[in-house]
């Protein structure tokens, strides 16, 4: 392709060496997210580039011109053997010939900018340019949450600013602790486009910085959004499929769910589900699993009393085969309560779909052994690596226990990324019921926000849970009937509901419940007390 660039004579001798670029990237025109797929897509067909990391999407308020429309941001971490100029040209290449970028003014309206951020000739050296052309590290580095917020989460806490010799992440906890810098911000979780429109699922934290001691922590400040539950188990003795007559009753079900949320909430997430995944509780087979969720997803992704930008459709299934019948079938997100440990097909199935969210959960074992795995004894750092906790009350959040869920879900994470799942799929889930006793889902529930604030750096790479929506499903739990006296799941829905509004109280994002109704109430309740946006 008219991309592929001779390797310049300095790099002649050098082309196995490969040079790692970050790359920031904004759209504000267009169809903005099919632009920076697009532009991943011709890095990646070049051959001499690879995109090998992408950070999660946000979108920003537009700085220094304000009278454009808002942008979508991120970072990408590439390989290549180009030189920096090299580089510049290749991206100018694909902003103006391929996407057809018009530059009206400065710090205008773009289809979209590639920046080059940093160019590093090996994991410690940074090359820095600064002629006319290109100046690295990009000048502006430090005065952008849009550029320096998904950097963040490519390079790391600890890694340096090559002129300032600072950390970049504490420039970006600077700039937020004398700025609105972050108020600019949402964090975004792209869905399949629907009606030719975008959609997506937005949230917006906060990052507090104690100004005597500096330390730092992140909170949620966006509404939760509600999760109705609609568990399809058919009840008459059919082959395990829904008759026309359940399949009726199931959508009129739905729709009053969804009218009922909609009358109190912004938007609902339909959790449908085919095979329940309660410990030791008996699966169904995938066929039986496919002949439930499907037409379920079908009739309601069919009909056309469902606002496509408020109704939201998630299939709960840890069978990759479901899943991919189930997008294909219109479902938007796949909630896997194996986190992608039941089925090794699931993370490329998830990756394949881009724009298809992934709720990543903690568990252990499997349905039948989960209920015994509920040890957390501390779990020894391997050499050479480190767990950040930006916790509220370090105390407990630095606890085995919490370290551990965090840790054993960064690894599935990390799984999930190595097979091109990319960030902004992911929403994490710390499996409350899964390998948990009644005690440790407590505590999970009141350490919500620190698994945001969860980091972990080892030498080869680097995790960290910071701008990842939390989705907790405490609905008509045991440990709830435990503690209230209920012993039928339907009489726990009172005490679902106040729980609900103390989950949201605790920094979940998402809220997974039977009783959509009223917890919706509960939540928008929350949410105002809560959350200030
Ligand atoms: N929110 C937001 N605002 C912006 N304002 C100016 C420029 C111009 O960037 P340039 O100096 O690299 O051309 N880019 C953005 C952007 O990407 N996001
Ligand atoms: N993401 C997520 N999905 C789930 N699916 C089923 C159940 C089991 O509860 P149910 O069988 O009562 O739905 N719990 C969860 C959960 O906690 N989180």
């Amino acid at each position: 392709s008219k991309f592929d660039l001779p390797v310049p004579q300095e790099f002649k001798n050098l082309s196995q060496n490969r040079y790692i670029a970050y790359v920031a990237y904004g759209s504000n025109v267009g169809d903005r997210f099919f632009n920076i797929l697009k532009a991943i897509e011709l890095i990646n067909s070049s051959k001499h580039s690879k995109v090998t990391r992408v950070s999660s999407l946000f979108q920003s308020e537009p700085m220094y011109f304000t009278d454009q429309n808002t942008f979508l941001n991120g970072c990408l971490e590439l390989e290549t053997s180009l030189s920096p100029h090299a580089l510049l040209k290749f991206c100018k290449e694909i902003e103006y010939d391929e996407l057809k970028r018009v530059k009206q003014f400065d710090n205008g309206p773009r289809s979209i900018d590639l920046d080059i951020i940093l160019f590093k000739s090996g994991e410690e050296e940074h090359v820095l340019v600064n002629d006319d052309q290109l100046t690295i590290p990009h000048p502006r580095l430090h005065e952008r949450s849009f550029v320096m917020e998904p950097l963040c989460e490519l390079v790391g806490h600890a890694e340096l600013h090559p002129i300032t010799a600072e950390p970049i992440f504490n420039h970006l906890i600077n700039l937020y602790a004398k700025s609105n810098a972050e108020d600019v911000l949402w964090r975004l979780i792209p869905l399949p486009a629907r009606g030719g429109k975008e959609r997506f699922l937005k949230f917006k934290s906060v990052t507090v910085v104690d100004e005597m001691t500096g330390f730092h922590t992140t909170k949620s400040v966006s509404s939760a959004y509600v999760m109705g539950i609609l568990n399809v188990t058919p009840d008459s003795f059919s082959d395990g499929g829904l008759l026309q007559g359940e399949l009726d009753s199931q959508l009129e079900r739905t729709k009053q769910m969804v009218m009922d949320v909609l009358d109190k909430c912004e938007s609902v997430i339909l959790d449908v589900g085919g095979c329940s995944t309660r410990p030791n509780s008996e699966q169904a087979s995938a066929a039986e699993e496919l002949n439930r969720a499907i037409p379920l997803v079908q009739a309601i992704r069919s009909c056309k009393d469902f606002p496509n930008e408020k109704v939201f459709i998630s299939v709960d299934t840890y069978r990759a085969e479901v899943a991919l019948k189930a997008i294909e079938a219109g479902a938007d997100i796949i909630n896997d309560i194996s986190g992608g440990k039941f089925d090794a097909e699931m993370f490329s199935l998830i990756a394949n779909h881009p724009t298809v969210a992934y709720v990543l959960s903690h568990t252990r074992g499997n349905i039948r052994t989960m209920s015994s795995k509920t040890d957390y004894a501390s779990t020894d750092l391997t050499d050479g690596s480190h767990e950040y906790i930006f916790a509220q009350d370090s105390s407990d959040a630095s606890s085995a226990f919490i370290r551990t869920i965090a840790k054993e879900t960064a690894e599935q994470y990390r799984k999930a990324l190595d097979d091109n799942v990319k960030r902004w799929q992911i929403i994490i889930d710390p499996g409350i019921g899964f390998a948990k006793k009644s005690a440790q889902n407590l505590r999970l529930i009141k350490h919500v926000e620190d698994l945001k604030n969860y980091s972990y750096q080892c030498p080869k790479h680097f995790t960290t849970f910071r701008n990842l929506p939390v989705l907790v499903g405490p609905s008509r739990k045991k440990f709830i009937g435990e503690i209230t006296g209920d012993e039928k799941p339907s009489d726990r829905d009172f005490a679902t509901g106040a729980l609900s509004a103390s989950c949201v109280g605790f920094g979940a994002d998402i809220v997974r419940v039977h009783d959509a109704k009223n917890c919706s109430k509960t939540i928008k309740l929350a949410n105002a007390l809560y959350r200030q946006v």
